[in-house]
């Protein structure tokens, strides 16, 4: 068993999270394509071989997985159980079509098929909601993992620009743990890939309150970091500020004037 799995096992660990394109970076966007596979082809086999092996259950987060036609993908979280079962999978919604300020430009529709479908599924470690990336920035979709699906833990698997993940990472996870009163899980690519890429991130474990209560720095890359997921937490905190019940239908299109 790799040494990561043999670390989780041992801290007792139900659920490891694997970071957006977690088995290829190309060098330039677009060639993730060149390697696409379906989820029955070898790369993902071999993931859920592993998850049997160790008996854990994987969030493997932005799969580069084969879509109908030949120049796209899907970027695929799929979630496999610890019998190496695919339960779940999630293609990401919103792509990162965005000019970074003072970096590069960014195309992910050229190459990537959106998804459509918000996805929970559950597991030992709860009601998960499945996101990815760039979806972090779209906060109606945590809302309605939440208040829709019922999710408990929202995982956010990433590959964060270094000029934006300075910016934004942090504050965003927290704010999206706070307003859901979910856990939140974030696993970050993190350092530099290659000559063009780069990523930016600390792995985060964030509880219902929004406190950090797993880290996993940036600087280091690799490794993994552990926090137990407490149900009777998630109650308590949601009981005592039911924004659940107290939530006012808002009429978003109607703008009233002076
Ligand atoms: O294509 C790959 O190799 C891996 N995928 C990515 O890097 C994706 C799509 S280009 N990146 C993001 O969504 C960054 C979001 C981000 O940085 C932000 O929201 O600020």
């Amino acid at each position: 068993m790799p040494k990561y799995y043999q670390e989780a096992a041992a801290a007792g660990a139900k659920l490891l999270c694997f970071p957006e394109s977690f088995s290829y970076v190309g060098a330039n966007l677009g060639d993730s394509v060149k390697i696409a596979e379906p989820l029955d082809g070898p790369i993902m086999q071999g993931y859920c071989s592993l998850a049997r092996e160790s008996q854990i259950w994987l969030s493997l987060g932005g799969f580069q997985e084969k879509a109908s036609d030949d120049s796209h993908l899907r970027n695929t979280h799929v979630i496999v159980d610890d019998t190496g079962k695919i339960r779940s999978k999630y293609s990401k919604i919103h792509l990162f079509d965005v000019d970074v300020p003072g970096g590069m430009v960014y195309k992910e529709s050229s190459f990537t098929e959106a998804g459509k479908d918000v996805v929970a599924v559950d597991s030992p470690c709860g009601r998960l909601g499945l996101t990815v990336c760039y979806d972090l920035r779209f906060p109606e979709m945590y809302e309605c993992l939440r208040f829709h699906h019922q999710a408990q833990v929202l995982l956010v698997p990433s590959a964060f620009t270094k000029i934006t993940g300075q910016a934004h990472w942090e504050i965003l996870l927290r704010a999206r743990a706070i307003e859901s009163q979910c856990y939140v899980i974030a696993a970050a690519q993190a350092g530099r890939h290659n000559d063009k890429r780069e990523s930016y991130g600390d792995s985060l474990i964030i509880d219902p309150w929004g406190t950090i209560v797993g880290r996993l720095p940036d600087k280091l890359s690799t490794g993994i970091a552990v926090a137990d997921i407490n149900f009777s937490y998630i109650e308590s905190v949601r009981m005592k500020m039911p924004i659940d019940q107290q939530r006012k239908p808002i009429n978003f299109w109607k703008a009233s004037s002076i």
